[in-house]
Order: C-alpha cells, then sequence, then structure tokens
C-alpha cells in the first residue's frame, strides 16, 4: 500500500500510525519482510491453514485457492501474500483497490497474468463495483466478458484467463460484497500480536539491521507497539538511531529516552490518545462524554478520533463505549496519574 492510500487521517504524531508512512519506510519494511512461512512470527493458526493449502495445491499441481487476508493495517498481510507466492513457487503481481477504478483496469492486469501467477489487491474493497462484479467471473471460471461497443449494439466478448490465485487484503471486511466475500476459497482473520510475539519479531529485525539490543529493551519497545509488528519496526528503528547517535549498545534507557522524544508512553499512547485521555478525565471528569464534544475539545476530526485513537483506547481498556458517551475506566484514570473522585460511573474497587 502506499501512504497516499491511507484512509485514516492522522497529523499527530505519526510514529504510531499503523499505515506505511514513507516511501524510505516502505523501503525499510521490505528488508525486515519475513520470506517463508516458518519465519513468519506469530498467527499460528493461520500460518497452519495456509501451509495446509499451499501443500494440497502443490500435490494436485494446480493453483492455490484464493485468499482473503482480513485485518487492521500492520498485521502482515501484504507479507503474507508474498509468502503464498513464494512458498508456492509462483510470480507474484501487486495491486490495490484504488488503483482499480474501472472493470478495464482490472481486464488489463487479469489477462496479462501468466499461468499459476499469484494476484495480490490489497484494500479490495476500495475497489470499483464494475470490477467486483467482473472478478466474480475471473475468480470462479478464470474468464472474463469484455464489453464491447454501446447501448443497443454492445456485444460481451468472452475472453479466457490464466488460472491465477488471487489474494484479497482488507481492513474493512464488512465492506465486502458477499458474492466477494463467499468467493473466496479461504479466509484469514489476522489478530494483534501479543508482547511475546512482537519481541520475536523484534528480535529478528534488530538482528537484521545489525543492532545491539538487550532483551528488556525489546519487551520494552514490544509493550509500546499497539500489538502491531508495522509499528514495533517503526519503534525499533529510532531506538537504533538514537543509539548511534548517543552512542552504546539499545538498552531500555535508550528505549525510554527515543520513545519519550517521539511522545509514545509505556502503553504506547501518542500525544493525541494522550490529549484524549486527559481532556476527557480533567475537563469532563472521566465522562460519559459525546464524540463529537471530545473531538472539539482536542482539536481533531471526528473521524479520526473515532478510527485511530479510539479502538486503541478501548482495546487496552482505558475508555468504554456506553450509549451516554465515552467513559474513562479505572485503569485510564491510573494510566494518566489522576486520582479518580468516590461516586464516579465505575465502582471504586474496579
Ligand atoms: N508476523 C510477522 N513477523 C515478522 N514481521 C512481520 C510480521 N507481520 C508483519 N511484519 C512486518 O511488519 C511490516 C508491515 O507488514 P505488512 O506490510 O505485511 O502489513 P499489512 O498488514 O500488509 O499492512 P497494510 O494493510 O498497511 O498494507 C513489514 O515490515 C513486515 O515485515
Amino acid at each position: 500500500m502506499t501512504p497516499s492510500d491511507s484512509a485514516a487521517p492522522r497529523d499527530a504524531s505519526p510514529i504510531v500510525n499503523p499505515e506505511p508512512l514513507s516511501e524510505g519506510e516502505i523501503a525499510f519494511e521490505g528488508a525486515l519482510r519475513p520470506k517463508s512461512l516458518a519465519e513468519f512470527v506469530g498467527q499460528a493458526r493461520v500460518r497452519g491453514q495456509l501451509q495446509l493449502l499451499i501443500e494440497a495445491a502443490g500435490i494436485q499441481n494446480r493453483t492455490p485457492d484464493h485468499i482473503l487476508l482480513a485485518g487492521p493495517p500492520g498485521l502482515g498481510k501484504t507479507t503474507l501474500a508474498m509468502i503464498v507466492a513464494h512458498e508456492s513457487d509462483r510470480p507474484l503481481r501487486l495491486t490495490s483497490g484504488p488503483a482499480i477504478q474501472h472493470a478495464g483496469d482490472l481486464a488489463a492486469v487479469l489477462s496479462s497474468l501468466v499461468p499459476g501467477e499469484v494476484l495480490f489487491v490489497d484494500e479490495i474493497h476500495r475497489m470499483a463495483r464494475t470490477a467486483e462484479e467482473m472478478l466474480y467471473l475471473a475468480m470462479e471460471d478464470f474468464r472474463i466478458d469484455i464489453m464491447v461497443g454501446k447501448g443497443a449494439g454492445a456485444t460481451s466478448i468472452p475472453l479466457d484467463l490464466a488460472p491465477f490465485t488471487l489474494v484479497g487484503a482488507t481492513t474493512r471486511s464488512g465492506l465486502l460484497p458477499n458474492p466477494l466475500r463467499d468467493r473466496f476459497g479461504f479466509t484469514a482473520h489476522l489478530e494483534f500480536y501479543s508482547t511475546d510475539e512482537l519481541v520475536h519479531v523484534l528480535r529478528r529485525a534488530a538482528a537484521l539491521i545489525e543492532l545491539s539490543i538487550d532483551e528488556a529493551a525489546l519487551v520494552e519497545i514490544a509493550q509500546r507497539s499497539r500489538g502491531t509488528p508495522r509499528i514495533a519496526n517503526r519503534l525499533l528503528r529510532r531506538v537504533r538511531d538514537y543509539a548511534l547517535v548517543h552512542g552504546g549498545r539499545a538498552s531500555t534507557s535508550v528505549v525510554d529516552s527515543a520513545l519519550e522524544l517521539y511522545d509514545v508512553d509505556v502503553l504506547g499512547l501518542d500525544r493525541l490518545d494522550r490529549a484524549v485521555m486527559d481532556i476527557l478525565i480533567t475537563r469532563f471528569n472521566g465522562g460519559p462524554v459525546g464524540l463529537s464534544t471530545l473531538a472539539v475539545s482536542v482539536g481533531e476530526e471526528a473521524e479520526t478520533i473515532e478510527s485511530v485513537v479510539e479502538p486503541f483506547l478501548v482495546r487496552v481498556g482505558l475508555i468504554t463505549r456506553t450509549p451516554r458517551g465515552r467513559v474513562a475506566t479505572p485503569a485510564g484514570w491510573r494510566h494518566m496519574g489522576i486520582g479518580r473522585p468516590s461516586g464516579s460511573l465505575f465502582g471504586d474497587d474496579l
């Protein structure tokens, strides 16, 4: 995915944005990408399922079934698509939903595939509707109908395609029409990574970039990475820079100093996350408060708060959503280091 495709606007402290930020970062990520399922950390269930799918196709000498990879950005969907192609020893073609704005764009890609090619379509939910419809037939019968002419004289010419495997990636599987979703032989839902898994990702990345780092420092970075390998690798890069400039091995104090510089706290909250927590607690006494009021109070778009900030704060248990608005949990008060007044919405012993 290219940086300009990013769906979520986010200007404040982009270091914990799970989207790739720049071409430079994309190149850095490329160098760290695991090349095989064995090297891919975590997602054990999905790995096992993909392994089976690839091996079964290999035994029958056919293209693997179409695969849908669903989950938040930065969890490894592109990496897995590359691994599928690599492990099944097939060429890979990369494109994305936003690049397919007309059925003709898709027809051009599909008709130029070589037999057995793996076609990766990132953000498949953003493809044009007319292209989606063309894809149904292509996935099912390896065939498309090309419309020639307009109006009463229009005719459709069938075109046979080389057999291919479609790997679609989406952060919004709910937006995919059912007929498209149903045509994937296998759907994998990627989960956020545990701290242990992220330590593993980071250890591997540190070795690849030849960074000497303490085990405790890896844990410290992992805990601040919001369950996301892309963010973990990005924080590691900043820690590497800090260690380079200030000299010496990357220790926990180097991690602390580097990430303090970038406003990433011990749970991975950035400046905007903390601003939301702070306003919720200090101005609204922990809530409940409505989304738009909260957004205006921190000077951010409501969409950014709803799609980027809030899901993470809810996931780590610092706020909850109630019918009357957002409420800071006891853990939220504690994390902000502010004593909770008695008689607040939650019981005191929660
Ligand atoms: N399981 C993993 N093990 C090791 N590294 C990983 C893993 N998952 C992701 N990464 C690393 O994280 C970075 C981002 O991964 P990737 O580009 O595959 O994410 P994505 O889910 O496709 O994101 P997007 O939806 O934004 O395209 C890459 O550098 C990749 O190497």
